[in-house]
């Protein structure tokens, strides 16, 4: 969303600070004008841009080196700009400062294909590494939609649709190469080790992990890789309702089918997608699967989530084993964010996210179903459902207070439910700006002042992306 401009709040940006960062990374790699701050004062969320005073284009670790070390010096707020995908506000400079968009540091520095692993600056994306990859037989899969950076996902956590598979950027990073507030370069796994494995110490790799640019900046990841699928079906299928959707999802998981995605999409969304990615589903909670594997066993595989969709009162699957259908079909399915916007032309996204364990999942989905029913306001649902994890998306105006006001309470509410039934009130999108309050919540008291501790001792003068994650 875009706001009117906002005049520099760190009195600390001063005209000899900005002559020191253009010395460091070069007087064509600072920019102080407004429409290059405006743009980094905000992501794909709902909250109000909050540009920095001044942005900064880094070119190499040295670069993120030295200007981390003069900020801290300074005292001046230092925000880590990936591509700016974010959906929780991470990269609004709510406290001014110097925003340090990494995006040209776009190498990909090694690929192991025997090792089924790679390193990568903080600038590479994912679509980038996988066109890279290509002629390897290898692939990243953790894909949320969006083309952001490997780093930003590192840093957010980040997971979407083949989670239930493959796993988040948790369980993919090996390794992460990080400047901390002071200018220190750490290897959080050592320098150049990228096992699958290691009982060495701390994990410092997962404490960086979702720690939202909040304890320094991911300037290289060592990344696992998979093979890439001999071969690939995509399903649809429509239930009469969740609970029957949800029942399949959990009876095709004990039967270890080794499912890649398993994507809930209510009856609002559906429609969405059939508007917006010309699709002719039927107008019903349904679920998207894709199996990976060998041709034979896929074979196999699909009778057996066509059997039990049928037992449990869901439609005949509607295959699609063409590269070309698959495609469309993920393509709508990543694209549901753009779709329910223009079911109200002119809103703006507000996004939620709550995971919980699977089987407390048709109870959080139809509890919401009521609040969003009750409120009168547009709420279409998707879910990495095979997770756990699903998301409301409320297409708003940003000056319709009355509705505004709503999509906040319901989006508390379900978080609220959420950690009620054993959840978490984000599986993917991160803290951010709007969440602080349901982290003190999630996490309790002690458990959150051990973080706080942790952030004070990497960063003590507190500047690295202030006023996210805590209070
Ligand atoms: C249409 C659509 C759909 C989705 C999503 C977005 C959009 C627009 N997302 C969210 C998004 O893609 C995700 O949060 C990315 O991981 C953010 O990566 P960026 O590079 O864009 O980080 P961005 O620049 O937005 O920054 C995000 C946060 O990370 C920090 N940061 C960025 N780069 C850093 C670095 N190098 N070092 C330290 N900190 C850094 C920033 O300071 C900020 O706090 C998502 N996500 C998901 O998990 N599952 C999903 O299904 C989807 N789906
Ligand atoms: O598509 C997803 O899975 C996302 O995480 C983005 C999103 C969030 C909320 C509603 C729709 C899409
Ligand atoms: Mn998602």
């Amino acid at each position: 969303m875009t706001c009117q401009s906002k005049v520099a709040v760190s009195p600390k940006v001063t005209s000899s600070f900005v002559q020191d960062v253009q010395a460091i990374v070069g007087k064509s790699n600072v920019s102080t004008a407004d429409a290059v701050r405006q743009q980094h004062g905000h992501d794909e969320s709902y909250h109000s841009t909050e540009p920095p005073d001044i942005v900064a284009f880094a070119e190499s670790v040295d670069h993120v080196s030295q200007v981390a070390r003069l900020c801290n010096y300074h005292g001046v707020p230092l925000i880590p700009f990936g591509s700016g995908t974010g959906l929780e506000g991470g990269v609004n400079a709510v406290q001014g400062g110097l925003c340090l968009d990494v995006s040209k540091m776009k190498n990909i520095l090694s690929v192991n294909a025997e090792d089924f692993d790679c390193s990568v600056e903080s600038g590479v994306t994912r679509v980038q590494l996988n066109n890279y990859l290509r002629d390897t037989g290898l692939w990243f899969p953790i894909d949320p939609g969006a083309d952001a950076s490997l780093c930003g996902m590192c840093a957010t956590s980040a997971s979407g649709t083949n989670a239930v598979r493959y796993g988040t950027m948790r369980e993919n990073v090996m390794n992460l190469e990080v400047v901390l507030a002071d200018g220190r370069v750490i290897n959080t796994a050592g320098a150049g080790r990228r096992t699958k494995k290691t009982s060495a110490g701390y994990n410092l790799t997962n404490l960086f992990v979702g720690s939202e640019g909040t304890l320094g900046i991911i300037t290289k990841a060592t990344l696992r890789l998979q093979g890439i699928p001999e071969a690939t079906i995509s399903a649809t299928c429509h239930f009469p309702d969740v609970q029957s959707a949800v029942d399949t999802t959990v009876q095709v998981l004990q039967c270890g089918i080794p499912m890649a995605r398993i994507e809930f999409l209510d009856e609002v969304s559906i429609d969405a997608c059939n508007k917006f990615s010309h699709l002719d589903l039927k107008v019903a909670p349904s679920l998207f699967f894709e199996f990976h594997g060998a041709e034979a066993g896929l074979e196999n595989q699909t009778k057996v989530v066509a059997e039990l969709v049928k037992m449990n009162g869901g439609s005949e699957f509607r295959w699609a084993t063409d590269v070309d259908e698959r495609n469309h079909l993920w393509k709508a399915r990543h694209e549901i964010l753009w779709a329910c916007m223009a079911l109200k032309p002119g809103s703006k996204p507000y996004s939620t996210d709550v995971c919980v364990p699977i089987s407390n999942l048709p109870q959080v989905v139809v509890r919401t179903k009521q609040m969003i029913t009750e409120a009168g306001i547009i709420g279409p649902m998707v879910g990495h459902v095979g997770d756990g994890n699903f998301h409301v998306f409320f297409p708003v105006h940003y000056d319709d207070h009355v509705t505004l006001k709503k999509v906040h309470d319901v989006s508390h509410k379900m978080s609220l439910i959420a950690l009620e039934l054993n959840g978490t009130c984000t599986g993917e999108h991160g803290i951010g700006i709007g969440k602080r309050d349901l982290l003190v919540q999630e996490i309790g008291a002690e458990g959150l002042a051990v973080m706080r501790q942790l952030k004070d001792t990497l960063d003590p003068k507190g500047i690295m992306n202030p006023g996210k994650v805590f209070f």
